[in-house]
């Protein structure tokens, strides 16, 4: 499993960004409360002097007769009726000359200013007071002025209060922005970091993905090379879990996939590294080996492990594991490299029969370019016109009649010349192309047997090879029905051969289509029986109609106790379930004998006749009736 710890800042860093900007909002709100209250400052002062102004000028229009008189009462009253005024400290009134006439209070003393003295302004600011002079006129001449001090203290009680308020709700803003700013924060933390888990982690198995993957086995080279140290590559891919995807659904599919997670991991030590990679591609880094038997031990218990049925949905299932393996850095000496042999080793070990595994040797390369290039001619064939059906006959042993055909594909490729089915067969399946494939076969099989039916009294059946690939398709039945229908023939001409590991791969997925087809009137057989592992008890359920005996039992008898053992026992086993039963490979009149004499039914092999192009049936035919 992987740690997440690739985090780009830490909680301390995160902090002090937050920080940061905290104290660059509040600076910059404490700038603008600063220039506010400036303005504001500024705002007051004008608005008080103008007052100020007007509160001088009125009493200054008052005063001119007391002064033309020189009438000290009627003046120091006039003066006097500041009073009405708070924020008036005292005013004096001087005339032309300057001596004082009336000032309110009576006994306030301030000198007032000379004339210029406050050049052409009319008045002055002094701390916390503004002083201000009103010239007294009498038809346009000057008479004397009014020297007024007024208190800035309430100038000074509103810019508090402003002030305040200002840096109370700057104050209230900086709180509600930080307190954002750390929800945003956390918020976007918290995105970057389920991004960085989904960018690293496999949501379905929790395993590593193949990113992680790259960096870890990046790492795991870089740190071998300088301890001088061995690095195992395990590609590990499931061999028919594509089967439950599409028999049981994707649900069914993840859930085997955690699975198979959980027995890789309890495979292994704590300290090596398992990804997926994707699909069903598993991939495992094992390091510090002190030997390669280390990592040919580690894919023997995952086989074995992988190897136990699943309980899935009620049902035990079973997959198999493939897995090549290459080694750092005798292998490769990149992690490239490493994979890419990884792979081709895997590929080898499908190709070997699956749930094997096989370590890199540089040969494999040179098959791998082989089967691609066979693959890319393989791909034009059908189209080309270069494949061929050859079909084999399947005598009747105790009359020697010909009862039908089995028919099998031939391959003449310009390129490569004829290829053998058993080396075109596995990379038809690989890549899909069976499917398009299997159904020209029916089709050309069905036609060609219509022609030599006709007019025939006992009809002959032929059989086709189906492989696993094409039974997955998801209307199987419905299309060989089709098939069957466009050659305008009886389903029951056509037979189908299905090896015995192919059927009892996952059994119980496959009975459905085994039972429709059986329905449809299309023939069943298992080929290739004795090599595989059949259940007794799905035996019984499956609706087959013939047992072929593997050839492989065939060819010692009658002499070879155990083949003529296994061979008694299928005769038996088939007759006692009511099948059919016909031995393939038989080449001596000795072998078929034996056959007879256990009660085989039919037989099949180069002693009747070898696999012969269509051509060359009818005259068969006609030879043998
Ligand atoms: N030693 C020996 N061999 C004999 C004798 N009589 C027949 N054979 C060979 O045994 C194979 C029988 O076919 P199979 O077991 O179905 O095995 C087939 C079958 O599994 C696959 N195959 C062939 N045609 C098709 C096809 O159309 N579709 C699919 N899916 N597979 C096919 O390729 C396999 C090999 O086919 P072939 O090379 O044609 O090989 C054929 C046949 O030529 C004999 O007396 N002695």
């Amino acid at each position: 499993m992987m740690r997440d710890d690739h985090s780009p800042h830490s909680p301390r860093i995160s902090y002090r960004l937050l920080f940061a900007s905290a104290m660059a909002a509040g600076a910059a709100l404490l700038l603008a409360v600063v220039l506010l209250v400036i303005v504001e400052f500024f705002t007051l002062r004008s608005a008080l002097l103008e007052d100020s102004r007007v509160k001088a000028a009125v009493v200054a229009d008052n005063l001119s007769a007391a002064l033309v008189f020189r009438d000290s009462q009627t003046a120091a009253e006039i003066v006097g009726s500041l009073r009405a005024s708070p924020i008036v400290l005292g005013a004096v009134l001087v005339d032309q000359d300057g001596a004082r006439l009336a000032a309110y209070p009576p006994d306030f003393a301030e000198a007032v200013p000379a004339v210029g003295e406050l050049g052409d302004s009319d008045h002055r600011f002094r701390t916390s007071r503004l002083e201000l002079v009103a010239p007294v006129t009498h038809q346009g001449a000057l008479l004397g002025r009014v020297y007024v001090v007024i208190s800035m203290s309430s100038v000074e009680r509103r810019l508090g209060i402003y002030a305040l308020s200002s840096a109370a709700v700057a104050a209230i803003a900086l709180l509600l922005a930080v307190g954002l700013l750390s929800r945003v924060r956390q918020s976007v933390r918290q995105a970057e970091q389920n991004l960085r888990h989904l960018a690293h982690v496999d949501p379905v198995t929790g395993l590593a993905n193949r990113n992680a993957f790259n960096e870890r086995l990046e790492f795991a080279i870089d740190e071998a090379a300088s301890f001088d140290e061995n690095v195992a590559m395990l590609l590990l891919d499931l061999d028919n879990f594509k089967q439950v995807n599409d028999t049981l659904g994707h649900q069914a599919g993840d859930e085997l996939l955690r699975m198979v997670a959980q027995r890789i991991l309890r495979s292994l030590r704590r300290d090596d590294i398992v990804a997926r990679l994707g699909g069903d591609e598993f991939a495992v880094i094992l390091k510090g080996l002190s030997a390669r038997s280390e990592a040919t031990q580690v894919c023997a218990k995952l086989i074995e492990s992988i190897g136990q049925p699943f309980p899935i949905e009620g049902q035990d299932f079973f997959v198999t594991a493939s897995i090549g393996v290459a080694f750092f850095p005798e292998d490769a000496e990149d992690s490239r490299t490493l994979i890419r042999n990884a792979d081709t080793a895997m590929y080898q070990a499908k190709v070997a029969g699956k749930n094997v595994f096989e370590l890199f040797v540089p040969a494999m390369n040179l098959n791998v370019k082989k089967r691609v290039s066979l693959e890319s001619s393989l791909r034009g064939a059908l189209q080309g016109g270069e494949l061929a059906l050859h079909y084999q006959p399947k005598v009747d042993l105790m009359r020697r009649r010909v009862l039908g055909f089995e028919a099998l594909l031939r391959w003449h490729s310009p390129e490569h010349g004829n290829v053998s089915p058993a080396d075109f067969i596995p990379i038809a399946e690989d890549s899909g192309l069976i499917v398009p494939i299997g159904e020209w076969v029916i089709t050309q099989a069905l036609n060609d047997l219509r022609r030599w039916n006709d007019g025939r009294r006992d009809k002959l059946h032929v059989a086709v090879n189906l492989s696993t690939r094409q039974l997955r398709v998801d209307d199987i039945t419905r299309r060989i029905a089709q098939l069957i229908a466009d050659c305008a023939v009886p389903a029951d001409w056509l037979e189908l051969e299905l090896t015995e590991s192919m059927v009892m791969e996952n059994v119980h997925a496959q009975i459905e289509t085994f039972q429709q087809l059986q329905a449809l009137g299309v023939k069943l057989a298992i080929d290739d029986f004795g090599t595989g592992y059949s259940s007794m008890s799905y035996l019984k359920r499956l609706p087959i109609d013939t047992l072929k005996i593997d050839r492989s039992f065939v060819g010692d008898l009658p002499k070879d106790q155990n083949d003529l053992a296994i061979a008694t026992a299928i005769i038996a086993l088939a007759h006692s379930l009511g099948l059919t039963v016909i031995a393939e490979g038989i080449e001596t009149t000795a072998q078929a004998e034996a056959l007879l004499n256990l009660g085989c039914d039919l037989g099949q092999g180069y002693l009747f006749a070898r696999p012969m192009p269509a051509a060359q049936v009818a005259q068969y035919l006609a030879a043998n009736a």
